[in-house]
């Protein structure tokens, strides 16, 4: 059963990307099916406007709820996951790009302006699994960006996707923390050589660099990985 991905938005043509690369050849070998449906065909009115002012004050417009309960009505099953990004969401990461992996169906409703009306979510949560996520700590003006990122995040994992599971293995076995380094040809490079251990056939000792190497990364960039931070 391929995975099949539903994208509301204001903009769909910031989901062209999907059509190349991994994902393009991930919806040709019928892994996945991802549809981008525009929330102005969703309107009634003759402005097709989907935002308003806030109750309660406060700067910006709102997205209203109408729109998006059409929107999602359209395409929602029992066996949904509804998507909802927004920067006070639970933080996306690899093991939630795991678990929409392997999900029937998932509906990324793409907020903008201030956000999407809450009713939306408190709608949908009784009826399906509802997922309010958040791609990181810093504001971005929508949740396109995000939604393009949580969708390459998750359609990767599908089984069969990239074409060499072999990285999902050494990915799966990382030790916490970041990756090390990598290297490829030429061997020196603007006088710059390739670390001798990678070039000398010894796997033990190219294991044990590159778990050093990963552990003086993760100090460095990533204190907060180390094990008992
Ligand atoms: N994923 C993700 C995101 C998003 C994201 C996702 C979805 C939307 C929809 C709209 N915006 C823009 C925006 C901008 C400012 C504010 C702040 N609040 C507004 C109301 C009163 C309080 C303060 C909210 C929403 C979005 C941003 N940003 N960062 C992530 N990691």
């Amino acid at each position: 059963m391929p995975l099949r991905i539903d994208v509301i938005t204001i903009f769909p043509d910031y989901f062209a990307p999907l059509q190349l690369s991994l994902m393009g050849k991930a919806q040709q070998s019928g892994l996945v099916t991802i549809a981008i449906h525009d929330l102005r065909e969703f309107t009634s009115d003759r402005h097709r406007s989907v935002d308003d002012t806030p109750y309660g004050g406060g700067a910006g417009m709102v997205m209203t709820p109408e729109p998006w309960g059409q929107a999602i009505d359209a395409v929602v099953t029992d066996q949904s996951t509804l998507i909802v990004p927004t920067p006070a969401g639970k933080l996306f990461s690899q093991p939630v790009a795991a678990e929409l992996a392997h999900s029937t169906h998932l509906i990324f409703a793409c907020g903008r302006y201030e956000g999407i009306d809450q009713r939306v979510v408190e709608y949908y949560r009784p009826r399906i699994d509802v997922r309010e996520l958040s791609i990181g700590d810093y504001v971005l003006a929508g949740g396109d960006v995000a939604t393009l990122a949580m969708i390459e995040a998750s359609v990767r994992l599908v089984p069969g996707v990239l074409g060499n599971p072999e990285s999902l293995v050494e990915e799966s076995h990382q030790l916490p923390g970041v990756e090390y380094p990598s290297y490829t040809k030429p061997p020196t490079w603007r006088g710059l050589d390739v670390p001798e251990v990678l070039l000398s056939g010894h796997h033990d000792q190219i294991a044990r660099w590159r778990a050093e190497q990963s552990t003086i990364r993760t100090t460095h960039n990533r204190p907060d990985l180390l094990p008992g931070s």
